[in-house]
């Protein structure tokens, strides 16, 4: 700071805590030191508010390590000139993150290639529009190495070559807040490798699980239509020549409670809705399927769409998904009425008949249509739903729920047919894409999850 002080270079100023300014040195006086912002004002602050800048010369520079001084309000700077340009990209190295202001950037993704040690890293501003960077004319470029812009392409790039060359397996992780971009990142690393490793068809089948599980996996919140309530690593496994010859997803902490309850203004998992909107007439009839807006489960948050989206369209992409991932038909079946059985839990009420507030199950549509999907006898569900048993020395005693265990104990159910549904439908993805045939060990792992924006308690290193 001493060599910008006295040759009066350009710096940023802290007048107030929450913004920087950028300004030029006129004069120091003792510790008074006078700055021409920008915007034409004068300032006179001590240099301890003051943090040096980089000369314009280094604006927008696409790796941080190139800027002459890398502290926070110069990174946010650069990050905010190449954003307007929609470059929304930019390189680093991990030592360079520095959590004062890596956590305070909004939207941004961080991908490591790791092999023992820390990887390069990549910023993704999420641009929140459709921007003209995608798609197969990069990726060639990025294959044949025609450029050197900093891109999750390029970061996938590294990760398969080192992977061919040293034969060691590589991990991608991508960390960020909430709507920072992850999963659509996650998507574009994976393209880029499927378009590598395309062989057989199975880089459409690695693709394609993306829409299953995001059918399943993700909801709208307040803060992103599509946010993934699931953390997903998914492991893609190449030849020695680089073909994907297969691929294993592992999911993490699904958010169970979502099924039965959520904010105001936010939605449950995209497939309920996709189902009730998208199903044929035969599936209707056979899941006793009525509308989204006749489920209790779904309409208690007082939002049954998102602008913009088709659910029914949606329902027959997943569909073309499962076959895709070959999915049997059976199976499908067995899932929709899971799910259905899921909303029809939802719409099974109570009648208190005591002081003590002991309940019966009141007879009606979901507890009969509930009963007949799971395949059980009304009197069945009943029990299992409104008492419990007790054992008193040697025997068992049933005991009435009251108001409140009753509907836990059916939110319960209804949780955890979902959570198992998920877990089910993983297992048959990964038993589809061949887990566990090959071991080839070479493999790319892209993580996908949400949870480890703090950088100053994430240790690259030894996340992996
Ligand atoms: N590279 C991109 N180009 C265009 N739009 C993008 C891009 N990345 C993200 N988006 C937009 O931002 C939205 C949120 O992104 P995404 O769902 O990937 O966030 P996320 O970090 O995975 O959030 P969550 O943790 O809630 O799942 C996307 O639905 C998409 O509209």
């Amino acid at each position: 700071m001493d060599y910008v002080l006295q040759k009066k270079l350009r710096v940023w100023c802290s007048a107030s805590d929450e913004k920087w300014e950028l300004g030029q040195i006129q004069s120091i006086s003792g510790d008074d030191v006078e700055i021409h912002l920008v915007n034409g004002e004068v300032l006179t602050l001590p240099p301890e508010r003051l943090l040096p800048a980089n000369p314009d010369i280094l604006d927008g520079v696409d790796d941080l390590i190139q800027m002459s001084y890398l502290n926070e309000p110069s990174v946010l700077y650069n990050l905010q000139y190449r954003y307007s340009r929609d470059h929304i990209y930019v390189r680093t190295i991990h030592q360079a993150l520095d959590c004062s202001w890596s956590t305070q950037c909004l939207f941004i993704c961080v991908l490591l290639s790791l092999q023992t040690k820390a990887g390069p890293v990549l910023i993704a501003i999420n641009p929140l529009k459709e921007v003209p960077l995608y798609g197969k004319d990069l990726i060639r470029k990025y294959r044949q190495k025609l450029t050197n812009d900093p891109h999750v392409y390029a970061i996938a790039d590294i990760a398969f070559n080192e992977m061919l060359r040293d034969g060691i397996n590589q991990s991608i992780i991508i960390s960020g807040e909430s709507g920072a971009g992850k999963t659509e990142t996650a998507k574009i690393a994976m393209q880029y490798l499927a378009a590598l490793g395309g062989a057989n068809g199975m880089e459409s089948e690695v693709l394609q699980t993306n829409v299953i599980l995001e059918a399943l996996g993700n909801a709208k919140t307040s803060r992103n239509d599509n946010s993934s309530r699931f953390g997903k690593l998914i492991e893609m496994h190449f030849s020695e020549t680089g073909k994907i010859c297969g691929a294993k997803i592992q999911t993490f902490l699904l958010e169970k409670s979502r099924v039965v309850r959520r904010a105001p203004g936010e939605r449950s998992y995209h497939i309920f809705y996709q189902l009730c909107s998208g199903a044929s007439p035969l599936h209707r009839k056979k899941l006793l399927l009525r509308d989204a807006n006749y489920y209790n489960y779904l309409k208690q948050s007082a939002c049954l769409r998102i602008d913009g989206v088709d659910d029914a369209k949606r329902f027959s992409s997943l569909l073309g998904a499962l076959d895709i991932v070959q999915i049997s038909g059976e199976n499908q079946m067995e899932l929709f009425s899971m799910l259905a059985v899921v909303l029809w839990l939802g719409n099974i009420s109570f009648s208190v008949i005591d002081n003590e507030n002991h309940v019966e199950v009141d007879s009606n549509e979901g507890l009969a249509n509930a009963a007949k999907l799971l395949g059980c006898s009304v009197p069945q569900l009943v029990i299992a739903l409104s008492t419990r048993k007790i054992q008193a020395g040697k025997e068992n005693i049933v005991q009435r729920l009251t108001l409140t265990q009753a509907l836990d104990a059916r939110d319960a159910l209804a949780k955890s047919i979902y959570a198992h549904l998920f877990d089910w439908i993983v297992e048959q993805i990964n038993h589809s894409l061949g887990t566990g045939r090959q071991r080839t060990r070479r493999s790319i792992s892209i993580l996908d999850i949400y949870g480890f924006e703090s950088f100053n308690k994430m240790a690259l290193n030894s996340s992996v």
